[in-house]
């Protein structure tokens, strides 16, 4: 523990600091440090005032909430404080907390003994908090949280939101003369994305997610700024009210909608005690990443409102209510270089090196910044301290610098001159936004992306042979282009790193297997730009022969269904190289002929009526249904006789015992996968 000077001293920084980041994060909605590194001197603060409570003192952040207002936007003192919440991380805080309040209410006589407390759970909407007073039904002011005790006068601005009504709705009883509503005000992703595209295009301010893109757009001195953006609210509490209140909280929320105020009924939830709370928390968590918007936790609200005001409160939260949070999303980290990669086509993706930084649930060492006008875009230089996101399962990625910590040495991106793999120069045509490496396949880089996808599943489909194994046929020269994959030999390839003699056979046998391919398998399998595995099947059946497709102008490509001029002036270009015609031809040589592409057939699964049960391995039912009926299948939700196939997972339960009994066949995951193909 400090002694008292060294905590005075440690306390005084802290409060410095952490009124500083207030600044940033809440007056000028741009936080200079990540939500992580503020937690994390919040709870250093808080520990050493719980170990010197007599240096605690009203002006600590502590005590306090956000930050006093912005002048220009004009006061409001709220007549009802607003508040924050206390947090909890873990379990065992969430259990602490449940007991606190249980304990509480029982000395109180408002429990019995054995009794849960019933809670009421929301979603914790990341965005900012405002308070919305109607008088008589009409909607008079509106002013965010600022301190909790005086707020900015956002009126004019929160009426260009569409989902606030003006008007109280009045169908089912009088309007109290007054009724002040509070809620979230934020933005969903998809909406925040188009927005930071707009402000982009335009060379305004980028935001680095959607909280602070929604404080932003709604603090503004200009309401028609504010009316441009696409703000949402939900309502979730209340400060004056001016009626006898009901019981509960959710019936609270209950009158609220039927007064016209938006109110996220789907995802609110009762629970009965701590442990139907993890539930829920568990729930929403698998929930979070597609819901379309940012939450960065759940709310926990004691239902009753009687046992509400016997808890009371503390200097900045209520103690009837918590916030159990989310593992973080975001996190601050230092962009320490940016390399760049060279794909199939030679294209050159600049990835940012970074110190790794735990996000998401995983560390994130690099992440792709897709293009150099991206890296202008979002102003990212070597060497600064970036904020980095990781969404879900979504890859991590860079979302922008934090300007106010640039290091003076901080270095601008050059895109380089030559490819760093094959030294061939960088081109970017005028008009794409993609720089490309010109090696073609005398670039090693190029080679290796280029043959794994001629041996990926849906081109020439060879099983075992890996990035691994490909990087190191390339590197010892054994491997130009698909032709010299048939000469393989399996004593040459029990030879190479982590392949046994038996390794070597499948990966041998696999090849010979693919000596016969579709026509479409293999146009697609030489890689022009722009052929997709359609597009390859169609030219299939239209040319009927790779010589013809060689062979055909322009014109001709153009006829072949669906294509165009920028595939056909592609497959024109592939062409015109020798070293492609040069593959067509040793492919010839070698005795690879192909079987002329089998007739479209209208689907595959055309008539045949499936029933997912249990708990599928890769897919989810839902993801496994789309794709079964997007191949003209149908799904049903029980087993009988005219079911065709019962896809079977783990867990399945009376539904595989009714297909047993019924002698309808039962496959699993990767027989219906085959089946799709
Ligand atoms: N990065 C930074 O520099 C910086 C600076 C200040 C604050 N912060 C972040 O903000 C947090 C503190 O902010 P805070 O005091 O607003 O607390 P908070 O955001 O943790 O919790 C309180 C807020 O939750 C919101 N909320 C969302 N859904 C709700 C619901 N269903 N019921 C009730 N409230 C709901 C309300 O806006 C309320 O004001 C910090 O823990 C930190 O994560 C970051
Ligand atoms: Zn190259």
């Amino acid at each position: 523990m400090l002694d008292f000077i060294a905590a005075s001293e440690r306390i005084a920084q802290l409060r410095k600091e952490i009124d500083q980041h207030n600044h940033s994060y809440y007056i000028n909605d741009s936080p200079s440090i990540s939500d992580v590194e503020y937690d994390a001197l919040m709870g250093e603060l808080v520990a050493i005032e719980a170990a010197h409570p007599q240096l605690i003192s009203p002006e600590s952040p502590t005590q306090r909430v956000g930050s006093a207002p912005l002048s220009a936007l004009g006061g409001v003192t709220h007549q009802v404080p607003m508040l924050s919440l206390g947090n909890a991380f873990e379990e065992d805080e969430l259990r602490a907390f449940d007991k606190r309040v249980g304990d509480a209410l029982r000395a109180a006589g408002k429990l019995t003994s054995d009794g849960a407390v019933e809670y009421f759970c929301e979603l914790k909407l990341d965005g900012l908090a405002i308070n919305i007073r109607y008088e008589n039904g009409l909607l008079v002011q509106a002013a965010t949280r600022g301190d909790g005790q005086t707020g900015e006068d956002v009126t004019a601005n929160i009426k260009t939101i569409k989902s606030i009504p003006l008007k109280l709705r009045e169908d089912h009883e009088p309007v109290p003369a007054v009724l002040e509503v509070r809620g979230e005000i934020f933005m969903n992703a998809a909406d925040f994305a188009l927005l930071n595209e707009t402000q982009a295009s335009r060379g305004d301010k980028i935001f680095v997610n959607p909280r602070n893109a929604a404080a932003g757009s709604l603090r503004q001195l200009d309401p028609r700024i504010t009316a441009q953006r696409p703000l949402r609210f939900f309502a979730y509490g209340w400060g004056e009210v001016s009626r006898e209140m009901p019981a509960l909280h959710s019936e609270m929320l209950d009158w609220f909608a039927t007064l016209g105020l938006p109110v996220n009924h789907t995802e609110h939830f009762l629970a009965q005690g701590a442990t139907q709370l993890l539930t829920y928390y568990q729930r929403v968590g698998e929930k979070r990443a597609t819901l379309g918007y940012d939450i960065d936790g759940v709310v926990y609200k004691v239902n009753d409102l009687a046992a509400q005001r016997v808890l009371g409160y503390v200097a900045r939260a209520p103690r009837f209510a918590i916030a159990h949070k989310f593992p973080a999303q975001e996190a601050t980290t230092t962009l320490l270089g940016i390399d760049v990669q060279v794909g199939r086509t030679g294209a050159i993706t600049p990835v940012a090196r970074l110190d790794p930084v735990f996000v998401g649930g995983v560390t994130v060492t690099n992440a792709t910044l897709h293009n150099e006008d991206e890296i202008r875009r979002k102003d990212l230089w070597i060497g600064d301290r970036v904020v980095v996101r990781r969404a879900g399962d979504v890859i991590p990625e860079v979302v922008a610098p934090i300007l106010a910590r640039r290091p003076v040495d901080a270095r601008y991106f050059v895109m380089p001159v030559a490819c760093p793999v094959c030294g061939s120069a960088i081109e970017r045509v005028d008009d794409e936004t993609i720089a490309r490496c010109t090696g073609g396949l005398f670039c090693a880089a190029q080679r290796k992306q280029s043959l794994l996808h001629a041996v990926s599943r849906k081109a020439l489909d060879i099983e075992g042979l890996g990035e691994k194994l490909i990087d190191q046929l390339v590197e010892r020269d054994r491997l130009h282009s698909i032709v010299d994959l048939f000469s393989l030999t399996v004593t040459e390839l029990a030879e190479y790193d982590r392949m046994g003699e038996k390794s070597a056979q499948n990966v041998v046998d696999s090849i010979q297997a693919a000596r016969r391919p579709t026509l479409g398998r293999l146009i697609f399998s030489l890689g022009i730009r722009h052929v997709g595995e359609t597009t390859a099947r169609d030219l299939a059946r239209h040319f009927g022969s790779i010589q013809s497709l060689v062979d055909a102008d322009i014109d001709a490509l153009q006829a072949a269904p669906d294509v165009g001029p920028v595939v056909a002036g592609s497959i024109k270009r592939f062409f015109a190289e020798q070293h492609n015609l040069d593959i067509v031809i040793a492919l010839n040589a070698q005795g690879i002929v192909p079987e002329p592409e089998p007739v479209a057939q209208l689907s595959a699964l055309n008539g045949k009526t499936f029933v997912l049960t249990g708990t599928l391995p890769v897919w989810s039912r839902d993801e496994a249904a789309a794709e079964i009926l997007a191949a003209g299948g149908k799904v049903s939700g029980s087993v009988s006789k005219k079911t065709s196939f019962v896809v079977a997972g783990s867990d399945a339960g009376s539904k595989l015992a009714k297909a047993t009994e019924l002698g309808v066949p039962v496959i699993d995951e990767a027989v219906l996968r085959s089946m799709l193909h």
